[in-house]
């Protein structure tokens, strides 16, 4: 076997963890190898326990942060070089140099003012191995512009820490949900909306849950159901400003769910919908119907879902009546026009990330013009249009949505999109379609929050 040559000081690779370029001191004096890294954090379930950490790998540049996570072997205690002992997680991770790659164990600390932010100690290094100590750089050197060019080579993905938002932990958008994280070997915790409760303020806002401040999240998905869409709206907001990215945003989940604001920000992105008018005055009623050309027309309370709230008037007095009824209950709802050559089938269209992934038509039962899913209505695949897989992505985009089922009608004159909404359910489309959707979702948010090339300046001698 060829003579392998450390010198005191190498550049070294650790590629499990994204770490493309690290300066280390060999330091045979040292047993253990150590990585100075900050925000450490145990995470994952306890028989596949993960420590999640930071490091800022070039320590003249505290800008360049990097997030990594790792299987956790171990928690031991280490003395260090001070003397002073520290119970220290401990990972097993690879370490290339030159050309060769082997396993090494590494315990994380938080050292960060030290000068170098690994410390390669001797049961790093194998019986072969031979440290020159008065010479530096024996294997090829890197460069700290390996993290200005990393993400557009090969991304590196590392486990995430990930939560849902949901108070239905059994239900099977959670469930798929939380398959497809663990297949892609995240972590998902299932957090219930209406426990969270939070402080608020300029700096260090925090969730907590049960007692505890919750932990950091690379991602959270909402799950809101309507009954606490402001509650959870509030949680959302809140995991927004501590810079958590939210698969739903706070602000397309409230402006899709008020189906008034929802129909003015399509209107104002120029989607075709259905004609669509609103007033609270009962001395109005007659004007609106007007507006949408008579009867028959649609009335839809604007807190409706699954199609509870959306009623058909085949006549002009029928409409009135109606209006009066809604009136009398105080409750809001915008009058439409009726998409007749619709005909009781509406297409839902599963946008993920700018992408119309899949897409069902839905039929409602043989007597009913509504063809939710819930009101007894079936679905099977089908093909759209060019025009319609745009518009669908479009809807989305206007209620800033990452994630979005749109909803629209096959009217005469092109696509007419009825709602979009923030958390659609898989259910109905992976079995329709046959498609990993929530594999999909996971995947954008991979992409979502693996980071960012960092700004690129001139090159600095790092010698
Ligand atoms: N203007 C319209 N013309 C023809 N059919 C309509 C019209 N508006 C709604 N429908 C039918 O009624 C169904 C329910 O309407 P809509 O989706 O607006 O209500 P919803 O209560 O929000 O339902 P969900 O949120 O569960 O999909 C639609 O899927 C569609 O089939
Ligand atoms: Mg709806
Ligand atoms: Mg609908």
């Amino acid at each position: 076997m060829t003579q392998f040559t450390l010198g005191w000081e190498e550049w070294l690779a650790l590629p499990d963890l994204g770490l493309p370029a690290i300066r280390a001191k060999v330091d045979t004096g040292a047993k253990t190898s150590a990585l100075h890294a900050f925000a450490i954090e145990p995470f994952g379930p306890a028989e596949k326990p993960m420590v999640r950490f930071a490091i800022h790998p070039d320590p003249q540049d505290p800008g360049l942060e990097i997030i990594c996570s790792a299987p956790l072997k171990d928690r031991r205690e280490v003395t260090s070089s001070n003397g002073e002992t520290e119970l220290r997680f401990v990972i097993e991770t690879t370490l290339s140099m030159g050309e060769r790659s082997w396993p090494i164990e590494v315990t994380l600390t938080d050292r960060g003012g030290m000068a170098y932010r690994m410390l390669l100690g001797r049961t790093a290094l194998d019986e072969e191995m031979i440290v020159a100590p008065s010479l530096k750089y024996q294997q090829p050197q890197l460069s700290f512009d390996a993290y200005r060019a990393a993400p557009r080579l090969k991304q590196h993905r590392r486990a995430l820490r990930l939560a849902i938002l949901s108070r239905e932990p059994g239900n099977y958008s959670t469930r798929r949900l939380i398959e497809a994280a663990e297949a892609g070997g995240h972590t998902m915790e299932v957090i219930d909306t209406s426990r969270c409760y939070m402080n608020i303020r300029a700096v260090g806002g925090e969730v907590h849950y049960d007692g505890r401040r919750l932990p950091h999240y690379d991602a959270v998905i909402p799950r809101i159901g309507a009954s606490v869409t402001s509650y959870g709206t509030a949680v959302v907001r809140q995991f927004e400003s501590l810079g958590t990215y939210c698969l739903s945003g706070s602000e397309g989940i409230t402006v899709s769910r008020d189906k008034l604001h929802a129909h003015q920000v399509l209107a104002r992105h120029r989607i075709g919908m259905p004609t669509t008018a609103f007033a609270r005055s009962p001395k109005d009623s007659g004007n609106v119907i007007s507006l949408v050309g008579g009867a028959p027309l649609v009335l839809k309370l604007l807190e409706s879902t699954q199609g509870k709230g959306v009623v058909l008037a085949e006549t002009k007095k029928a409409a009135e009546s109606v209006i009066s009824a809604f009136q009398g209950l105080k409750a809001d709802f915008l009058v439409q026009s009726f998409v007749k050559e619709a005909a009781g089938e509406d297409i839902r269209c599963f946008v993920v990330g700018g992408k119309v992934v899949a897409a069902m038509r839905r039929k409602g039962k043989p007597d009913d013009f509504r063809s939710n899913l819930h009101q007894g209505g079936t679905a099977e695949p089908v093909r759209i249009s060019k025009a319609e897989r745009e518009v669908a992505v479009r809807a989305a985009r206007a209620m800033k949505l990452d994630v979005a089922g749109v909803d629209l009608l096959r009217g005469e004159d092109g696509p007419k999109v009825l709602e979009v909404n923030s958390s659609p359910g898989l259910e109905g489309i992976e079995k329709t379609s046959g498609k990993d959707i929530a594999a999909m979702v996971i995947q954008h948010i991979e992409a979502k929050v693996a980071p960012k090339p960092p700004r690129t300046r001139p090159r600095r001698s790092t010698a």
